[in-house]
């Protein structure tokens, strides 16, 4: 079997966070597609070296600094990739279509019109997400709840998973204090359903109406038919290799893998740690956020271990 080809390939946003993209020639593989500017490392080379030197060949941008964003391990029919992809903090330079290639600067939300290879789906969802997601935690009343919420989304966050963790919440009443808020649309929701057996058909039709709500799932809950949510963006959480491995089969598009440390929660439960949680990442192709004892400063550690960033409670919910 042939070697599988280690690739890297960039994520630069512009200063109106705007993505680069690039058209691949026609006469290469997967050729006539769109592309994360990057290439082949080789013989010898750090993979953070390689991606300097193939955008600077490529789109003639010098990278100052970088960081890990996603790995991908795919089988083509014809070639085996390891698409190591790099989230660029800084560079210097105009981008242009060094080699004579069609470039474009893209908004995140607008890459699913774009065709890229099939390895790519993670990579686009990947650039949607920010590197933190909020849990709520428990609140005796709704404007508790609320208000938490909306200290949040002013300090920048914009990935919430809202867990119904207080008596007077239902998802009609949560949708219609969100939109009220500033930067409701510009955020991601995640409503933690949990159900018996089949999902209700009026959480679904509500789910289906707003396109910033998706659904978030234990993993005991991806054994079912989850057919009627595929429109959505959808997140399970994990703790072991067979969970990941259903929440990819079943099309989830992020999860969350803990408990990477102790908590109080968590105090019995074997831990992760960083090593284990990077072990278990490199086998899924989907963005993972690490949680479980962990704050919103580990976003770094998240990421050198290949995660996507960090995923809390305790860390911003009022105690
Ligand atoms: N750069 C890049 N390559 C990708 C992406 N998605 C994807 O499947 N690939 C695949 C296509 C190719 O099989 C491989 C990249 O190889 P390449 O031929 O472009 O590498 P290179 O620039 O070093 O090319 P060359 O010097 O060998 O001509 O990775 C992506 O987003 N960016």
């Amino acid at each position: 079997m042939a070697k599988r080809v280690h690739v890297v390939a960039a994520v630069i946003r512009g200063r109106d966070q705007r993505v680069l993209i690039a058209k691949r020639p026609d006469h290469v593989h997967m050729g006539g597609l769109w592309e994360f500017p990057g290439g082949k490392v080789e013989q010898g080379e750090a993979p953070l070296e390689a991606l300097k030197r193939e955008l600077k060949e490529e789109v003639g941008l010098a990278v100052v600094s970088a960081q890990p964003l996603i790995q991908i391990t795919h089988d083509y029919p014809d070639k085996q990739v390891y698409l190591d992809v790099w989230e660029v903090i800084e560079f210097t330079g105009v981008a242009r279509g060094v080699e004579g290639q069609q470039i474009e600067w893209v908004h995140a939300a607008d890459l699913a019109a774009y065709e890229f290879p099939a390895a790519n789906q993670p990579i686009v969802t990947s650039t949607l997400l920010p590197s933190t997601c909020l849990i709520t935690g428990h609140a005796n009343a709704a404007d508790v709840y609320l208000s938490a919420i909306e200290a949040a989304l002013d300090r920048g966050h914009r990935l919430f998973i809202l867990r119904p963790s207080c008596p007077d919440i239902d998802l009609v009443t949560v949708i219609s204090a969100l939109k009220n808020m500033a930067h409701f649309d510009a955020a991601q929701w995640q409503w933690h359903i949990d159900w018996g057996t089949a999902a209700p058909a009026n959480f679904i039709t509500l789910v289906s109406e707003h396109k910033n709500f998706g659904v978030h799932f234990s993993a005991r809950k991806l054994e079912h038919n989850l057919e009627p949510f595929q429109d959505s963006l959808l997140s399970a959480s994990c703790h072991d290799q067979s969970e990941l491995a259903a929440a990819q089969q079943q099309g989830m598009d992020f999860v969350l893998l803990s408990p990477v440390s102790a908590t109080k929660h968590y105090s019995n439960a074997e831990l992760l740690g960083w090593v284990g949680f990077s072990a278990l990442v490199k086998r899924i192709n989907i963005p993972v956020f690490a949680l479980g004892g962990v704050t919103l400063d580990d976003v770094h550690n998240a990421r050198l271990a290949g995660g996507q960033g960090v995923a809390c409670v305790r860390a911003w919910w009022p105690s």
